[in-house]
């Protein structure tokens, strides 16, 4: 049995971005509160269409749908692109999430991680057409982010740009398994994804309807610290919306005022819970690599977004070690398996 949670209902915004171009400064102040409060919002009227979302999912499905011997041609780098399976263990539950994911990236370290084209034709042009499409949201929210901060507009735009080889952001195909509802209660420990922050700037979440999972609990004060609240919520979002949730990244350029939320998908344990496979997308925007970081409060140094992104990992892996150590578990090469992330700890 999984271990009793307490849950309370929280209201998740609901942002539209129709007529994004003579609505900027209406748009901003709900990103604003939005990201003040629980970090999470949704958006509607995006540039990306539902027959786009259902598309991009259904190329998913045909990726997972390969055998393994396929799939690990494009095996986990540190670099985080290609696809890995029950490998990313979280440093809140010590063991691994019960998944597959495949990422994907524009930048330099993508060289190589393309499915071949026999194996699954048209993956790479409709993974990228989407990747293109994703980026574009994200900028919209950047240049609002970025004004209601006090900086230029483009400010963020720049430190994300996709078309430099620098760029790290991440487009993450996800794949959590079926459980059997018949087999019995599951062991404490297994979640689909355990709770975590993700430190990128800004996450955008495609989810399927009807496939349930995902949970938020805010109250974390911090960047530096994994502390959190210990109420969660159920995210609720209309088919075609994306759901959004604002990383480490932007809750440390916005010197904290931001809030990087924990999020986590449970494992499904009650008969309204969701047992089937489950799929979902993330596109994670990450700093290239050569961008400075830091806020106008100057709270925190001033970090390149390789220097972030490092700091994240380590910070990562000394929670994991000490989790490995409180249960007990050996904690030799544990290194691999905290990298085998792409955004998120
Ligand atoms: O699958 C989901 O809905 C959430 C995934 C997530 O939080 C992550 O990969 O960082
Ligand atoms: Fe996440």
């Amino acid at each position: 049995m999984a271990p009793t949670t307490t849950y309370t209902t929280r209201t998740i915004p609901r942002i539209s971005l129709a007529n994004f171009t003579t609505r900027i400064p209406e748009i901003t102040t709900q990103l604003l509160h939005a990201a003040e409060t629980d970090g999470f919002f949704s958006l509607t009227d995006t540039a990306i269409t539902t027959p786009e979302i259902d598309a991009i999912f259904a190329t998913s499905e045909a990726f997972f749908a390969l055998p393994d011997a396929i799939k690990s041609t494009v095996p986990f780098t540190h670099q985080n692109v290609g696809w890995e399976k029950r490998s990313q263990v979280r440093p809140s539950t010590g063991v691994a999430d019960q998944k597959e994911s495949y990422q994907l990236q524009f930048g330099a370290n993508r060289e190589g991680k393309w499915i071949a084209e026999e194996a699954l034709p048209g993956f790479q042009g409709s993974a990228q057409g989407f990747m293109r499409k994703a980026q574009g949201v994200s900028e919209m929210l950047m240049l609002c982010f970025a004004r209601g901060l006090g900086f230029a507009d483009d400010f963020f735009v720049k430190a994300h740009d996709a078309r430099r080889p620098e760029c790290q952001s991440v487009l993450r195909l996800l794949h959590y398994f079926e459980v059997d509802e018949k087999a019995g209660p599951l062991p404490e420990s297994y979640y689909r994804a355990g709770a975590h922050a993700d430190w990128d700037f800004l996450t955008l979440l495609f989810q399927r309807p009807g496939q349930s999972g995902l949970e938020i609990c805010p109250g974390r004060e911090v960047v530096t610290s994994f502390g959190m609240g210990d109420q969660w919520t159920k995210v609720d979002f209309a088919p075609g919306d994306i759901v959004c949730n604002i990383g480490d990244l932007l809750m440390s350029w916005s010197d904290d005022r931001f809030k990087s939320t924990f999020h986590r998908v449970k494992a499904p344990t009650e008969p309204d819970d969701y047992y089937g496979p489950r799929y979902s997308i993330a596109f994670f925007n990450q700093p290239c690599a050569d961008c400075e970081i830091q806020g106008l409060g100057k709270k925190y140094p001033m970090v390149t977004g390789a220097e972030f992104t490092k700091a994240a990992m380590e910070r990562n892996f000394t929670a994991l070690r000490a989790k490995k150590e409180e249960l007990g578990q050996k904690v030799a090469n544990l290194e691999g398996s905290a990298r085998a992330v792409a955004a998120s700890a």
